[in-house]
């Protein structure tokens, strides 16, 4: 039987001491709660005052790449370094020093991101969950690889880790139990103040570990006084992403963990009325989370300043750092008022980590730890794999055969979801049009539909109405969409880092998945690396697949994948070979790099 995180906590019943033991903690060295007044209910009722920027000076020692950190203290008032995750300052868990920030933004209009769930009592929580007996500790032989100076070490509950009662709370109401094997290692690091490349695979909860510290340090508070009496707002938190509906996800999965924290989340994305975004903004934010794009927008409005921010979090880090869209985030990062690394904490996510891209991240970080969280890739074996090889006229047919095996195995005849992904939006329309005219009720989602369409057409295909998803690569990442039981590639991507993201939309959180992929000639250049990619999971590679991997003259190119047989997500910086001025000739020479199935344009990244 295979192991799950999700399953885990339906298994939960009698394990949840850690989370109880957490609410229960409340005394040790309270903070005077009258004490602390929220950032945007200081900027409302102090006199204004444009903080002058001291960037006085790293809090961490200098960066291993040349970066010269000031010496001094920090703007914000303290070292980087002064919040362990023993607790900041002494101070121990509970409501002492937390959940005075009640007061901040018309909290009691915030909407329940639980639904009606708020009262949600923690123990009944966990013991109404069914207990399925899959057991979550397997997960522990995980292989976990870090590097850096002085890596804080994992824990192994949440009640050891000094997140805040009110977040604590927001983490049963997600009943939660464990952190997951990415959260064990990432949530501390981030506590402590670190910068942090972190890599593990799809669907393994990598949104919590940068949430959870990002609201925890907040809540936690000790910033500058923000500016007052200005149409600028100054978030405190950043987090990037590089398409609209992840943005959207990860702002309702922050909205949920930020309840009645009063830490505000507003979220800002291409395609959606800014002025909508900017009334928003104008109520208060404290943690934005934005498309490139539409950040850019409202940088050069003035209507968000960067000067304030205390952390910065890029998910799908590799996608944001890729050819194409570096210079956006170059110029978000570097060119804007941000505070520089060093000053504030930045986070890098992604399920895959080429080396390349690691370089280029290394100029955001300071003294970072790297962190790889099992193989690299969804190549867990929650995932089963098959490829077949289908002629290119063969495929709609292969496709309908695929899916009326799938309905006569379906519960009550209903159809499992199932994601196809394709090359191009033309593609993508068209098969979706004669997946209906032949009683398949399908949907689209790709770069040329409208914003509205697209969020249509997801809430369409998660709801089950129409349980096929006909997709370009916009599709391909981060997006958590429950009972996904299919994902399949009826065009293979060029990368196999893209392969991985793609079939990473199943088989998450530990539930099991499947993707099927089409192979013909015209993908050759996958046949080494998907090969590779499945055996390092334990899947079974065709024999024909074998032979023409073999033939295949591997050279190199885009498909290489990075780092050594266990950990695809190796730290670049222990790769001795490997030094700035020669690193890998032209990666992005080969391969059709920037060529991302024809879905994947800027549409999506505004
Ligand atoms: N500690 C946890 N216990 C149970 N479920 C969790 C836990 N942490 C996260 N999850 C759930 O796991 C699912 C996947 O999480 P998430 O979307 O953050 O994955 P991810 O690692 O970012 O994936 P991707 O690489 O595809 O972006 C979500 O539904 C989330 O609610």
């Amino acid at each position: 039987m295979r192991n799950s995180w999700a399953d885990s906590v339906e298994n939960a019943g009698s394990g949840s001491s850690e989370n109880a033991g957490s609410s229960s903690a409340s005394g040790a060295s309270a903070l005077p709660k009258s004490s602390y007044v929220p950032p945007h209910l200081r900027n409302r009722t102090i006199a204004a005052e444009t903080p002058t920027p001291s960037f006085s000076g790293p809090p961490v020692g200098s960066d291993r790449f040349g970066f010269v950190g000031q010496t001094g203290g920090s703007r914000w008032g303290g070292s980087r370094n002064d919040h362990g995750r023993q607790g900041y300052g002494g101070g121990g868990r509970g409501s002492g020093g937390w959940g005075n920030r009640g007061g901040g933004w018309n909290r009691e209009r915030e909407v329940n991101p639980f639904g009606n769930d708020v009262d949600v009592d923690t123990e009944s929580a966990f013991s109404e969950q069914e207990n399925t007996g899959i057991n979550f500790d397997a997960y522990e032989d995980i292989p976990v690889e870090t590097s850096g100076d002085n890596v804080p070490p994992p824990v192994n509950t949440f009640a050891e880790i000094d997140l805040g009662e009110a977040l604590n709370l927001n983490i049963r109401r997600c009943k939660y139990v464990k952190p997951t094997p990415v959260q064990r290692h990432a949530i501390p690091i981030s506590l402590a103040g670190r910068d942090l490349m972190a890599c593990a695979q799809t669907g393994s909860g990598k949104t919590a570990a940068f949430c959870f510290p990002i609201i925890s340090g907040i809540m936690r508070g000790g910033f500058p006084q923000r500016p007052r009496g200005t149409r600028t707002v100054f978030p405190l938190a950043l987090i990037l992403s590089p398409t609209r509906e992840l943005s959207m996800q990860i702002h309702d999965e922050a909205r949920k963990f930020a309840y009645q924290t009063g830490v505000k989340v507003v979220v800002a994305y291409g395609g959606a009325p800014i002025n909508q975004q900017l009334r928003e903004l104008e109520r208060g934010v404290d943690i934005l989370v934005a498309t490139p794009g539409r950040l850019v927008d409202l940088l050069e409005r003035a209507k968000v300043s960067l000067q304030m921010i205390r952390y910065l979090a890029l998910d799908e880090a590799d996608r944001m750092l890729d050819m194409g869209f570096e210079p956006q985030i170059r110029k978000i990062v570097e060119q804007m008022d941000m505070p520089p690394r060093g000053e504030r904490q930045t986070m890098l996510f992604s399920a895959t980590f080429p080396k390349e891209i690691q370089r280029l991240a290394s100029d955001f970080l300071s003294n970072y730890i790297f962190l790889a969280v099992g193989r690299v890739g969804s190549s867990t074996d929650l995932i089963i794999q098959r490829v077949e090889y289908v002629h290119e006229s063969d495929k709609r047919s292969h496709l309908m055969d695929l899916l009326h095996a799938q309905r006569a195995n379906g519960v009550q005849g209903k159809q499992a979801l199932t994601l196809v992904f394709v090359e191009t939006k033309k593609g993508a329309d068209a098969l979706e049009h004669w997946l209906c005219m032949n009683g398949f009720p399908a949907t689209t989602i790709h770069g040329d539909r409208t914003q509205q369409e697209r969020e249509l057409a997801l809430r369409s295909f998660k709801s089950g109405n129409t349980p096929i998803l006909v997709a370009t690569d916009v599709a391909a990442r981060g997006l958590d969409i429950p009972h996904v039981s299919h994902v399949i590639n009826f065009d293979l991507p060029n990368d196999i880092d893209d392969y991985v993201h793609r079939i990473g939309r199943t088989g998450r959180a530990g539930k099991t998945g499947l993707a099927t992929a089409f192979f013909n000639e015209s993908n050759m250049s996958m046949a080494k690396p998907l090969a590779d990619l499945m055996q390092e999971a334990n899947q079974e590679v065709p024999d024909w697949l074998t032979r023409f991997a073999s033939r295949v003259s591997y050279g190199g190119g885009k498909n290489r994948r990075s780092g050594g047989a266990r950990f695809g997500g190796r730290d670049f910086r222990r790769d001795n070979s490997y030094n700035r001025g020669s690193g890998g000739a032209d990666y992005y020479a080969g391969g059709g790099y920037g060529n991302y199935g024809g879905g994947y344009g800027p549409s999506a990244w505004d």
